[in-house]
């Protein structure tokens, strides 16, 4: 069985985090790992308050994994502070796994803030580098290219500078875009659109976090990356289709299994 290994922080509510993408690596036919790096009292309305996880303790999930498991994909999430990205980016220049994914998250759909200000440099000096695929959102790639994004013609300009930061390939997302959701995958020498069609709900919580995972469980079971996002897309497209209506804010996407084994993605 192949295996991906999730570094990211908990929710509470289970709908983003560790606990989405555990669910995506199950749902695309994987063995899940995970390190945790921040615990967070989370549902689908807010983030109440956040605790880093001892970058001690950190280090030791990463080594304890690795030292052990065979990984065949890494999906790096929240990762907080600027030490922890520093330890997370260090376990993993020791033990260079081949994929690694990385969703460099920022801010929670309620506002509360993720990845600390200061974190972001350490992120783009020390985190980006090692990354094959980063996958940002709009606002993030805003943050990391330091310009507006407005325009599916800014999204183009705009991944230029994020492979510049030094990524081997970048899918950037436009969900946040007017109209329909349409992501850029960017690989250096082609530009690729991955058209979406809408879906009118308020019941995308951890839709970021669910792409980057499947992108990593496609990779794990051995598909080229463009392959893996495509597969990704579909998957994303089916879970927030299914979206769930629970609690009283952005209800959490579905990882229903069935229905992706019937829409023939596997
Ligand atoms: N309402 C929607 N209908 C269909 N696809 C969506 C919708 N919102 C987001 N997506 C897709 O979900 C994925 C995550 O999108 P996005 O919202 O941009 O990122 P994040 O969750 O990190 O903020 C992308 O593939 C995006 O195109
Ligand atoms: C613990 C944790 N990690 C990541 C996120 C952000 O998830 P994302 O998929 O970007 O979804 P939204 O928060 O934007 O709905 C999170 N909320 N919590």
């Amino acid at each position: 069985m192949k295996t991906a290994l999730t570094i990211a922080g908990s929710d509470s509510g289970g709908g983003a985090g560790i606990q989405a993408d555990l669910k995506a690596f199950s749902a695309n036919g994987v063995f899940g790992m995970s390190v945790i790096t921040a615990v967070t009292a989370q549902n689908t309305q807010e983030v109440r308050s956040v605790q880093n996880i001892d970058n001690r303790i950190i280090r030791e999930q990463i080594e304890a994994v690795f030292d052990d498991i065979p990984v065949d994909a890494v999906k790096i999430g929240m990762l907080s502070s600027p030490a922890t990205v520093e330890t997370v980016a260090q376990a993993l220049k020791k033990y260079q796994p081949n994929q690694i994914v990385l969703d460099p998250v920022m801010v929670s759909k309620g506002g509360h803030h993720l990845l600390q200000d200061e974190a972001i440099q350490s992120l783009i000096e020390h985190m980006i580098p090692l990354s094959t695929m980063i996958t940002p959102n709009i606002p993030e790639a805003e943050v990391l290219v330091k310009r507006k994004i407005d325009t599916e013609e800014d999204m183009l300009t705009a991944s230029k500078a994020l492979l510049e930061l030094g990524a081997k390939m970048i899918l950037l997302k436009g969900g946040h875009l007017q109209g329909n959701p349409n992501d850029l995958f960017y690989d250096g020498q082609y530009f690729h659109w991955l058209h979406g069609e809408r879906i009118e709900t308020k019941n995308t919580h951890g839709t970021g976090c669910t792409l980057s995972s499947a992108i990593a469980a496609n990779l794990a079971k051995g598909h080229s990356m463009f392959e893996a996002v495509k597969l990704a897309k579909q998957y994303i497209s089916i879970a927030i289709k299914h979206s769930l209506d629970l609690g009283h804010g952005h209800g959490p996407t579905h990882h229903f299994y069935e229905l992706y084994e019937k829409a023939n993605l596997k």
